[in-house]
């Protein structure tokens, strides 16, 4: 795996870089945006027992699980983390996750606070957390209201639950404003890019260095 600070060859772990926000401060948004930009990190694709909304595609977006499906999976612990969000259950499947950071692949997870709370309690070395809040509370129900994908008392419902959901900011490494789009991605993909130089994640580094100082 390289890394993108013109030392191409050099290995480095990959990184867990989680989102978190209130309902419709835009971190589907912001997910899509980095995908499409930056090809060393990949998605998480939770499971969920929520209604599909439209243009959502299964496998994608979610996989979308009955709730029978679901609890066999956390029998089966097959979950790296699962949580109960606005009634439904959202979970990580493990498998997927191991595979990416084994290669060396960053993981990108869309989750919530509780969610991001097991991964910090499992004492994962290689979390980045990211908490986005929106502009205002008329710019959060503008953007649910505009967003049509939900019916009106789900948007009420997430906006009852927006405050509770924005206390947990201190909790998290970083916090974007999601004020303009292109101005976040910029700043998200800064953290990224930095968090990726870090030297304990540049495994690669001691080789290259004792390369260089052999004159080769
Ligand atoms: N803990 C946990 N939360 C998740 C997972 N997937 C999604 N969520 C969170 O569940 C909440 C609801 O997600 P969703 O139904 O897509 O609504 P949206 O946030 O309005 O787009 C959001 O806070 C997501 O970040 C997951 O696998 N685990
Ligand atoms: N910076 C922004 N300015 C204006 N609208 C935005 C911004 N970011 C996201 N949106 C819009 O707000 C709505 C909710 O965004 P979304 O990414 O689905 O939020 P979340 O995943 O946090 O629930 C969408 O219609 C999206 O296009």
């Amino acid at each position: 795996m390289s890394n993108d600070n013109g030392t191409s060859a050099i290995q480095r772990r990959g990184l867990m870089l989680v989102l978190s926000s209130p309902s419709g401060a835009g971190k589907t948004t912001l997910s899509r945006q980095l995908l499409d930009n930056d090809n060393q990190i990949q998605l998480s694709v939770s499971c969920t027992t929520r209604q599909k909304r439209p243009g959502e595609r299964d496998g994608v977006d979610y996989r979308f699980v009955d709730t029978s499906t679901f609890r066999g999976m956390i029998e089966r612990k097959e979950f790296l983390e699962y949580a109960e969000v606005f009634g439904n259950y959202y979970g990580t499947p493990r498998a997927p996750v191991d595979e990416a950071l084994a290669a060396g692949r960053d993981v990108l997870f869309d989750i919530d606070w509780q969610g991001t709370q097991q991964l910090r309690d499992k004492g994962r070395a290689d979390l980045v957390t990211v908490f986005i809040l929106p502009p205002s509370t008329r710019d959060l129900e503008k953007r649910l209201l505009t967003r049509a994908q939900d019916p009106k008392e789900i948007v009420a419902q997430r906006m009852a639950k927006a405050a509770d959901e924005m206390s947990h900011w201190p909790e998290y490494d970083y916090v974007l404003v999601n004020s303009d789009i292109a101005t976040s991605l910029s700043n998200l993909k800064a953290i990224l890019t930095s968090e990726r130089l870090k030297r304990e994640r540049q495994v690669g580094m001691s080789g290259f260095v004792k390369a260089l100082r052999e004159g080769r």
